[in-house]
């Protein structure tokens, strides 16, 4: 992967322990297998809450986090910042709950049927302004899954159109709520979260920093690396670069590593999601290595998040090494496997 002359990358790179600010764990079986990867590597993730039903409130969510830290193997710490799932019916009085018991970090727009299970999704925004209004007066971020459904727009147009068609009427209307525009893919995103005014942030995943559109049909198609937002034009990975790479505080670190067992992916209507919990460091670390800009890791994957949300830096470091290491072709997935991006490639960083 790497493209830069060897000589002028260090050996190694520490920083403060990041976050995942973008994290989708599941439940039961498939919890307990994914939950160590990212543990391994972070201290703290927003966990998505797009479970099958969803977690639509605070008890939902306080059980869903029983869960999570019941999985956890002996010893590990790891904090999981829990989140709720925005539906049309969504009560003003269930944001109060939620940011009172201090464990509830946001709550996740996904415009119904955009993504993996948004059904249960907001149909129109509209139906939600009571809402967004005490989310705003409480301080709640709202997270938000940037793309427009409608049939009549293209696939790869959807993101910059939910920004002319939903963002920016919303952000007018609630110039106070916290906003984080998650798993940005564009130029136009990018460009609109860097210039916009108050208070908003946006997740950038490794795998849209890593690769262009052209890797989902590379050789014939290839399941593994289809997520939504789908992966876009090499233009607009330059700028998502760009972006990560410039120290602006408003870009953090969000995996989106979503998990799929390995026969709904190579299926007739495979799943999105692409699996990089497993790795997720050693991808950023690649993508930042190859910007020539391992400096600007840190603020991206340890501070700007924490900054944003209001929670303290974490203690404690981890290592990155330059080190070969093959990436395995599938690990545990509950009683299923899981195949994980770059299945049985190389990598050129591991965490020490
Ligand atoms: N990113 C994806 O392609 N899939 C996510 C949902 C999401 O984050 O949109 C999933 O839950 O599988
Ligand atoms: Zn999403
Ligand atoms: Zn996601």
């Amino acid at each position: 992967m790497s493209t830069i002359d060897p000589i002028e990358i260090p050996q190694s790179i520490t920083i403060t322990r990041p976050d995942d600010w973008h994290l989708h764990l599941r439940d039961g079986a498939a919890l307990a297998s994914v939950l160590p990867h990212s543990a391994r590597q972070f201290a703290r993730a927003i966990v998505m809450p797009n479970l099958k039903p969803p977690v639509t409130t605070t008890a939902a969510a306080g059980a869903y986090r029983d869960r999570i830290l019941a999985a956890l193997p002996e010893g590990v710490t790891f904090e999981p910042l829990m989140t709720l799932y925005l539906t049309n019916n969504t009560d003003p009085d269930e944001i109060r709950r939620a940011a009172d018991t201090g464990f509830i970090h946001a709550v996740k727009l996904y415009p119904a049927g955009a993504t993996t299970n948004s059904d249960a999704g907001v149909t129109d925004l509209r139906n939600c302004y009571k809402v967004l209004e005490t989310m705003q007066e409480v301080g709640m971020p709202l997270l938000v899954h940037g793309e427009v459904t409608d049939n009549d727009i293209d696939l790869f147009d959807r993101e910059a159109v939910f920004i002319e068609r939903v963002m920016r009427p919303l952000r007018r209307d609630m110039p106070v709520l916290k906003v984080v525009f998650e798993h940005i893919t564009t130029k136009e995103a990018a460009q609109y979260v860097a210039e916009a005014e108050g208070p908003i942030g946006a997740t950038i995943t490794a795998h849209h920093l890593l690769y262009n559109r052209n890797e989902i049909f590379r050789g014939g198609i290839r399941p593994h690396y289809y997520c939504l937002p789908v992966l876009k034009r090499e233009e607009h990975r330059l700028a998502l670069v760009t972006a990560a790479t410039s120290g602006d505080e408003r870009f953090f670190l969000g995996t989106d590593s979503a998990p799929h067992a390995v026969h709904t992916k190579y299926a007739a209507c495979g799943c999105a999601g692409c699996y990089t919990a497993l790795h997720a460091m050693e991808l950023y670390t690649e993508a930042f290595a190859q910007a020539g800009a391992l400096d600007k890791l840190e603020a991206f994957a340890s501070l700007n998040g924490p900054a944003f949300y209001g929670l303290p830096v974490n203690e404690g470091t981890i290592t990155l090494e330059r080190k070969d290491w093959t990436v395995p072709e599938s690990v545990p997935f509950g009683e299923h496997q899981l195949v994980p991006l770059n299945a049985g490639e190389t990598i050129h960083w591991k965490m020490a």
